[in-house]
Parts: C-alpha cells; structure tokens; sequence
C-alpha cells in the first residue's frame, strides 16, 4: 500500500469473473490515461500445467490435501514479494500463464506453461491484480494487506461451477468430467484459503441468478445479465465511500436491502462497477499525484 504506487486487487476464485472485471478496469484506466501494471495471478501458480498433474499424483498417493487454491500449489511469497517491490518503488517481477492454444501460440511456447519472469515496466501508474489470492492472508505471508483497494467477485457457488465449466471446456480443452474432479479436489482449500479473503475485501460483487441453476453440472447456458442480480457488499471496514442514494439513483432498479447492501439488476454490474470505482480510482491518482511532487520538490 502506498500513496506513491497505488494497488488496486480483484480477488475470486476460478470462474468467477476476475478477468472480466479487469476487462472493464482496463477500459476506465485507457479512458482516464492511466497506465496500470497488469498481474495475473495464475502466473504465480507453483506448477506449471504438466507438473501439477506429476504434483497432484504425488498428493493423491499421500493422501494429502493439494490445490491451486492452497499456498502449497502457489508461490505467494513471491506475489508477496511483487506487492511490497510495487508499493515501495512501482517495480517488480511478474510472468503470465498461458492458458489457452491461441496464448501459447502468440508466443511460440506450449499451452500451460508459463513465460519467463520479467521486471515490470517502470513508468505504471498503478498495479492491478487479478487472481485467486489478492485477500490472502497466512501465518507468514499477507498478501491482503499490500492493496489499496480490495474488491470481491463471488457469484453464488453453482453460477461460479456453471461459468467455470464452460470456460474451462470451451476455452482451456477440458473435459466437464475433469473439471468437475477439480471442484471436487480444491473444495477444502476453496473454504479455508478462498472463502475467508471475502471478509478482507472493501467491496464483494454477488451475482445471484434468477433461472434455474440447481444442477450445476449439467451442460447448460451462463444465465444472461438480465436473468440475474447483483448484490454489492460494502465491508464494515471498506475504503470506499458511496452515498448509496446517489447510486440507487443513477441505477433503474437498485435498492438497498441492507445496511451496507446494494441489490443491482444484472445488467447494471458494469455500470454500477463504474460508479463505485471510477471515483476511488481518480482519489488514488491524486493522492499519488501529490506524492510525486512532492518527492521531487
Ligand atoms: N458478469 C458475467 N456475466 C456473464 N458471464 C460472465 C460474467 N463474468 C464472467 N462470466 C463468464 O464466466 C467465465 C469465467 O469468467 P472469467 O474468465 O472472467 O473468470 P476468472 O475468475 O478470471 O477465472 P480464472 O481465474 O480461472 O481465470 C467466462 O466464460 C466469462 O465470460
Ligand atoms: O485455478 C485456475 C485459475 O484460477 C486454473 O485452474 C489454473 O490456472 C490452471 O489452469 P489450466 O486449467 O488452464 O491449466
């Protein structure tokens, strides 16, 4: 966390939809000529497509828990690393995952592995990371604690399986039967190292759908926008500040079904993500504004 290098964390787990949140945090940065450092965090997985198989064998004969979801399957003191390198001088060293054939294509590797670590460029505005542990917090190591703002995207667990299976069946060339064994494998890891990041975050993003979604696991449509709502969370302890009038009143629909709740028609999520974040982004551009003046007077 610094005034001088801010730090924006999107955290969720597989499938939620970090990567299409930081599609629209990608748009408001262009819009606002702020140039973000873009992290992903399955580059810090500690395996790489063909070695987890290897590691997940080794597990399973041990009868050991192992996931991508646990700090065992990640090297978190290195993204720990990268947070701290950021905040106290705006560098670091990141890598990307490549997940599908046309990734790996466009930089002549095999799919699922990783590019070399490289040092980030050093004229970003502001760090951006996307992944399953930008609110994670161990014994030894405290990722949470590096953000500037800290934002949840949760949708209710069987639209969380719906959107992953497909994306992994129809982007990543797995099988429905494998992905499920995978939601069935990372289930302990998904309750003690994902789950509790949720209560870390300034703001969680739940999309509940409104059609039927009660057997997951069936080959079936993502339910659209406009089949679902979304419940925005504001944490007790959230940064961000909103006048919830204001926001029920720029989005048809909305209402406020809690204290710090906002209930938000589906297809209002961008726009609602816009509200909210758009002012806090312009806070943080300013206050790193100041911090660079004054570091140069
Ligand atoms: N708000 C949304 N409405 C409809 N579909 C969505 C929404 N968010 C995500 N999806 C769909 O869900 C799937 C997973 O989304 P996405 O790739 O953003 O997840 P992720 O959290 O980045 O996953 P991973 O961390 O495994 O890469 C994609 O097919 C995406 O199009
Ligand atoms: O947990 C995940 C992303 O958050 C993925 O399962 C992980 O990155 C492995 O990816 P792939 O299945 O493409 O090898």
């Amino acid at each position: 966390m610094s005034a001088r290098h801010p730090t924006i964390g999107v955290t969720g787990s597989s499938g939620a939809g970090t990567s299409t949140v930081m599609r629209l945090f990608q748009r408001i940065f262009e819009e606002q000529g702020i140039k973000p450092a873009l992290v992903e965090g399955d580059a810090f997985h500690a395996y790489d497509r063909v070695q987890l198989r290897a590691a997940m064998e080794r597990t399973r004969i041990r009868g050991e828990n192992f996931s991508l979801f646990g700090p065992g399957g990640n090297l978190l003191e290195r993204l720990h690393s990268l947070l701290r390198d950021y905040s106290d001088a705006g560098n670091g060293v990141v890598r990307r995952y490549l997940h599908t054939e046309a990734e790996a294509a466009a930089v002549s590797q095999p799919v699922g592995t990783f590019t070399p670590w490289e040092r980030l460029p050093t004229d970003t505005d502001i760090l951006f990371y996307e992944g399953l542990h930008g609110g994670y917090v161990g014994d030894e190591i405290d990722v949470a604690r590096h953000f500037d703002l800290l934002i949840g995207v949760v949708p209710v667990i069987n639209l969380e399986w719906i959107q992953k299976i497909r994306r992994d069946t129809e982007e990543r060339g797995h099988n429905p039967e494998d992905v499920a064994r995978t939601i069935l494998r990372r289930m302990p890891d998904y309750v003690n190292h994902i789950i509790p990041q949720f209560s870390r975050t300034d703001v969680n993003f739940q999309r509940v759908p409104l059609v039927d979604t009660s057997n997951p696991f069936e080959v079936q449509e993502i339910p659209a926008a406009e089949e679902s709502l979304v419940v925005v969370h504001f944490n007790k302890t959230s940064r961000v500040k909103v006048n919830f009038d204001k926001l029920i009143a720029s989005l048809p629909g909305a209402s406020k079904s809690h204290e710090q709740t906002l209930v938000v028609p589906g297809q209002l999520m961008e726009k609602a993500m816009e509200l909210i974040f758009r002012p806090a982004i312009e806070k943080l551009m300013q206050k790193r504004d100041k911090a660079a003046a004054k570091e140069k007077s």
